[in-house]
């Protein structure tokens, strides 16, 4: 493709650079091949720029960037106001079909789930769907394990461009605040924005709540295309702060939850729990729905919601898509029932922050007669301030807590461990996950409930920077068996 087709009218194109033609984009060095456009891109630990010389020793055939590079004169280079997005908008236009329907959902808790949940809706309606998130790509021709929650925009605009090749029609995909922050989705044609949640997350990376808040909004503000749809948990203290930024650009609101309205919006009137499932009542352009959703967790009910109002406000009939949510499916290690012991259930999630692991304790609280046992650690390299929340979280909402290990990274385990033990009273301390899950199981007797929580999908364990594979979903099987259970 024409170097020059990839960039519009703000970037400076090197007269030089004018006629090339680009085989590739890349923006790690050590990723460039012969042929390619590389984007020297200033990040949070180094400068892109650094590696200009090894781009060219690869064969880059120019560079990009937001200056121009000092002793690079002499290479081809676009210079680009906005490097991040120039680059995420050359890769939109490089891999150029993408499935014609995209909603994606942004919130610091249930993008998984709500991605999920989306992508079911529409393939139970016939349409071919797929999902890009956290548990990677999941279409129904392939599945490809994932590691970002928002790929970046080469990765991003490279799989939308295959599962469009395949036949792939309607996408939902997880919008991170990395990823909105970082530009990474910008360029993808976004028909609908769904936002659950906002709670403390990520404070490693945004100086502040604000910050944060607005790197989602920029889903709205930004993303979604004009006449677009913006479907938004209503029951939240953020909701009409997001009700505004979409409003502001004209999107059409639909609100969802207890607060919503039951005109344009989808409010759910009533819930009721009935064994693993929960009976709900919604009102929606003045017709009630009465749904059985096939899921545990009260909170599993904004998602499902948010999903189906991403199906509604991308054109499906809501007759149709209210039916579907009797149908769902749980992501993979979402407040998942994987065991038993003792009559007592057993349950992976993915809770590694705050407010996920009040909300999932919560939801398992009424299938625990007697103790609510909690399994979890917090991961290294991450916002270390949200360890002693957590674990005063633990101690208030379970009956029973073991600290382990998570994805311990670059750093101490036992000094991660120690930061959740300051606040867990009366919590046991078991590094090992595997032997923290079997003396978890080891323990459980009729009425209790246990929940291993921070790991869900993941099959692998960060140490140092080594990846062990772990799986809390074998470790639970392994140790049921090694119970005899
Ligand atoms: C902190 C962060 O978000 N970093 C992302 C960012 O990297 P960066 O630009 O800051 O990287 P850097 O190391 O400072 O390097 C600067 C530049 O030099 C380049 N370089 C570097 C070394 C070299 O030898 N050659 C070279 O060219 C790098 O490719 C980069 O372009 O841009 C990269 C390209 O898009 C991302 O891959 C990278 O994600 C890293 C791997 C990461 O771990 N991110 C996590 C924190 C993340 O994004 N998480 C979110 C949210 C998770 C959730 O809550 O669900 C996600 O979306 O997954
Ligand atoms: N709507 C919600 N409100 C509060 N907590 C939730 C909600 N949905 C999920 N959770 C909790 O958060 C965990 C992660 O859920 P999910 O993977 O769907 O969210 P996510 O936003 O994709 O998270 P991540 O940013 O870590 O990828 C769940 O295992 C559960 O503990
Ligand atoms: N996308 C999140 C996942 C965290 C999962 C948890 N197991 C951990 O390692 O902290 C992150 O990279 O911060
Ligand atoms: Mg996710």
């Amino acid at each position: 493709m024409r170097l020059r087709d990839l960039f519009g009218d703000d970037a400076t194109i090197d007269p030089r650079a004018d006629t090339i033609e680009v085989g590739g984009l890349a923006v790690d060095s050590r990723a460039v091949k012969p042929g390619d456009l590389f984007f020297a891109l200033a990040g949070s630990r180094t400068d892109g720029a650094r590696f200009i010389d090894a781009a060219i020793a690869a064969g880059a055939v120019a560079i990009a960037s937001d200056h121009l590079p000092q002793g690079h004169a002499r290479v081809p280079f676009v210079i680009t106001p906005n490097a991040r997005r120039a680059l995420a908008l050359a890769a939109a236009r490089f891999f150029s079909r993408q499935p014609a329907t995209i909603a994606a959902v942004t919130g610091t808790s249930g993008k998984t789930s709500v991605a999920a949940f989306t992508r079911q809706i529409w393939q139970r309606l016939g349409h071919s769907s797929a999902s890009i998130g956290t548990i990677g790509l999941v279409s129904d021709k392939r599945t490809v394990y994932g590691s970002l929650t928002t790929p970046d925009p080469i990765a991003l605009h490279r799989q939308l461009d295959e599962i469009a090749a395949d036949g792939v029609t309607h996408l939902a995909f997880e919008a991170s605040s990395h990823g909105l922050d970082q530009y990474r989705l910008d360029g993808v044609r976004i028909a609908a924005g769904g936002f659950t949640n906002l709670s403390r997350d990520h404070m490693d990376y945004h100086p502040d709540v604000a910050h944060y808040l607005n790197a989602k909004l920029r889903l709205f503000r930004d993303l979604v295309a004009a006449g677009g749809a913006a479907v938004i948990s209503a029951d939240h203290d953020c909701s009409a702060e997001v009700i505004a930024a979409a409003r502001a650009r004209g999107l059409r609101i639909i609100a969802v939850g207890r607060n919503a309205d039951g005109g344009e919006g989808i409010r759910l009137a009533d819930a009721a729990i009935e064994g693993f499932a929960q009976k709900l009542v919604l009102e929606h352009r003045g017709r009630t729905h009465a749904i059985r959703l096939p899921l545990v967790g009260e909170f599993q009910i904004e998602n499902a919601l948010v999903a189906a109002g991403l199906a509604i406000g991308t054109g499906s009939a809501a007759d149709d898509v209210f039916g579907c949510l009797e149908h769902l499916e749980g992501a993979k290690g979402r407040l998942e029932l994987v065991g038993e012991r003792n009559g007592a259930p057993i349950f992976v999630d993915y809770a590694h922050k705050p407010d996920a692991l009040a909300k999932a304790l919560q939801a398992l609280r009424p299938y625990a007669k007697r103790r609510l046992v909690v399994i979890f650690g917090a991961g290294g390299d991450r916002d270390a301030g949200k360890r002693p929340i957590m674990g005063a979280i633990a101690a208030e909402n379970a009956d029973s807590v073991i600290v382990t290990d998570d994805n311990p990274r670059s750093e101490r385990p036992e000094a991660i461990r120690a930061a959740i033990l300051a606040t867990a009273k009366g919590a046991r301390e078991i590094g090992d996950r595997a032997a923290a899950i079997r003396a978890g199981i080891a323990g459980l007797e009729p009425g209790d409930a246990l929940v291993v929580a921070g790991k869900g999908h993941e099959v692998g364990q960060i140490i140092g920077s080594t990846t062990l594979p772990f799986s809390d979903h074998e470790a639970v099987a392994k140790a049921l068996a090694a119970e005899g259970a």
